[in-house]
């Protein structure tokens, strides 16, 4: 089933002058917006095509976009959905689509039962074919070094994994490490970073190297991660000096355009080694464009775990190139398996929810670990308490005016919604926590900048250096009320006033949660009914703990999120697994 009818907002649901027909019918019954109308109006006529049933497939096949998909896969459109409506005989429809004058024309694309607007099509072609291409012929490199790199880097035991994704790396200009929280991705990247060190030295040469993430919040912990991992003094300094930064930054956008970069096929990067962190969150344009940008001779390494939800924008590409690689002998998945950091509970509860054994996970769940709780109703005095406790530590730092611990307190607790608004949303909750915490210290919370109000930014000031995403918390200086932000070389301070966009962070949804993390996480599901409620949500929530997770929701919440997947609509997974590898020099692996 495609998402194709996930309700239109309330604004979305705007109706097209003069929309007649099968169109105009979807339209009022709020499956299509007058955009999508437009749009189909508009190809139709560039094309000469008149059946109604092909108009309606193009604006589904704009609908669809909007909740994740790259193409509209004919066949699983869910009719049950809005049943009413006139919905087109399955084979009448696919024999019009495919015959159709827009088809022809190359305005969409018809493969395997899939509509495209030509833009995606090309998109999955492009990175098809770099992907190809890239694979063609191998990186130069000396094993010999590479063994000794590694064994001094992993002198201990139990790293055979991290091991097993610096080799691949080293022998192919494409690697795809996958794994989930905690399995040591990062620890295999900076491994990677010295042993490729020691191979461009020995050569004379100096390694160049890109560290991305599609956040600057993705980026920052990356960069953490970095700094912090595990080498003697002599490969850290190998290391030093490389500095994480989002795939917008690296790629540097046209000033001219919103949509093109500065580096492209035309003007690639520098950079000997691009590594993508956090690649379950790039969308399907961002990777055709990054793939474009690398050079065909550096090596690129794309980091994730391909069970978390996918870009807010259309496409899966990381699941997509995991699923399509799975048959392939020349596949360039690396899989990390064990987990090294999550209290065993956890991993246990997150292992359940990813393999859809919601037996287990209830088990996971009332087993009674402190580091998994379980509270069936959001009423339960415990989830006041703990979202209270967490408010009051940050508003104690915040007022003291000790900036640090305030932002230490902000990485303490994270409460996580699936919705916005209703009574599972953001808006909601970050009002009760409020009321709660007025209730506790009497402090009078309309005012915005409060001691203690944890904020979210939600868009880009470059000249402040402020992200979509930053979060930090209000506290009292010598100064006045300032908002602290982490920053890479300590905390920076702003005017409340001069921070553009910000909301109120006692609650963030699921979505903006993802990339970053925090020692408790409560998640609080919404009701079985709930259109986002998914496995790939349960599990991206979760996964966001690092030591303790309390799921607040009833079983059979718990049951639906486990059982329904969220399903996108792509064709690069089967159009990657019928590519058949090509091969220039197979078997050359050393040497120039
Ligand atoms: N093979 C290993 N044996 C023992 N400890 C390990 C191993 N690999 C990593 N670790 C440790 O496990 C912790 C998590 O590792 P790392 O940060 O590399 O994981 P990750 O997959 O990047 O996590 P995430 O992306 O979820 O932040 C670190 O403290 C790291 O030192």
């Amino acid at each position: 089933m495609t998402e194709v009818f996930e309700p239109v907002d309330a604004a979305d649901r705007d109706l097209a002058l003069g929309a007649t027909g099968l169109l105009g019918r979807f339209n009022t019954a709020g499956v299509l917006t007058a955009a999508d109308i437009h749009v189909a109006r508009a190809l139709g006529a560039l094309a000469g095509e008149r059946d109604d049933t092909v108009l309606l497939a193009t604006a589904l096949a704009c609908r669809v976009l909007r909740a994740g998909s790259v193409c509209l896969d004919l066949a699983a459109v869910d009719r049950d959905v809005a049943p009413d409506l006139p919905w087109p005989d399955p084979d009448a429809w696919r024999s019009a689509v495919a015959a159709s004058p827009l088809v022809a024309q190359g305005v969409l694309r018809w493969e395997s039962g899939l509509l495209y607007l030509d833009r995606y099509h090309e998109q999955e072609t492009q990175i098809l074919r770099d992907l190809a291409l890239r694979a063609q012929t191998s990186p130069p490199h000396d094993p010999d070094l590479m063994a000794r790199s590694l064994a001094r880097v992993f002198d201990e035991a139990g790293y055979d994994e991290q091991r097993a994704a610096c080799l691949q790396a080293a022998r192919e200009w494409t690697t795809v490490v996958i794994g989930g929280p905690g399995t040591g991705k990062t620890t295999a990247v900076a491994g990677l970073l010295v042993a490729l060190h020691d191979q461009f030295t020995a050569r004379g040469e100096t390694l160049r190297v890109a560290l991305v993430a599609p956040t600057g919040k993705a980026a920052a912990r990356l960069q953490e991660a970095l700094d912090t991992a595990r080498l003697d003094p002599a490969d850290r300094s190998r290391v030093e000096g490389v500095e994480a930064m989002t795939i917008h930054r690296l790629l540097q956008r046209d000033p001219g355009s919103s949509s093109r970069f500065r580096h492209h096929r035309g003007n690639r990067l520098p950079h000997d080694l691009v590594v993508v962190d956090e690649t379950s969150m790039v969308s399907l344009t961002l990777m055709a464009r990054l793939l474009e940008a690398v050079r065909t001779d550096a090596r690129l390494v794309l980091v994730g775990d391909p069970d978390q939800l996918s870009s807010v924008e259309a496409g899966a590409v990381l699941s997509d190139v995991v699923r399509g690689y799975a048959e392939r002998p020349d596949s360039p998945i690396v899989s990390l398996t064990r987990t090294h950091r999550f209290g065993e509970h956890i991993g246990d509860l997150a292992r359940a929810v990813r393999e859809g054994d919601a037996d287990r996970a209830l088990a996971v769940l009332s087993a009674g670990d402190e580091s998994v709780q379980w509270l069936t109703d959001a009423r339960s005095p415990q989830l006041r308490a703990l979202t209270v406790d967490a408010a009051l530590a940050l508003r104690d730092a915040a007022t003291r005016g000790i900036v640090d611990d305030a932002l230490v307190a902000l990485e303490r607790h994270r409460l996580l919604c699936a919705h916005r608004d209703g009574p599972y949303g953001v808006r909601f909750w970050n009002r009760r926590v409020e009321q709660w915490l007025t209730a506790e210290t009497a402090d009078p919370l309309h005012d915005h900048s409060y001691p203690g109000r944890p904020v979210l930014v939600t868009s880009n000031d470059y000249t402040l250096g402020v992200h979509n995403g930053d979060s930090g918390v209000v506290v009292e200086t010598a100064e006045g009320r300032r908002v602290a932000l982490p920053g890479p070389d300590g905390p920076r301070l702003f005017a409340p006033s001069r921070l553009g966009d910000a909301e109120t962070m006692h609650a963030l949804t699921i979505h903006k949660a993802q990339g970053s993390q925090a020692e408790h996480v409560t998640v609080l599901l919404p009701d079985e009914e709930s259109r986002l409620l998914t496995r790939e949500l349960f599990y991206t929530a979760i996964t966001r703990a690092k030591q303790v997770v309390t799921v607040v929701g009833e079983e059979s919440w718990i049951r639906a999120a486990i059982s329904r997947r969220a399903q996108r609509a792509s064709g690069l997974a089967v159009r990657l697994g019928a590519t058949t590898p090509e091969r220039r020099n197979l078997g050359d692996t050393t040497g120039d």
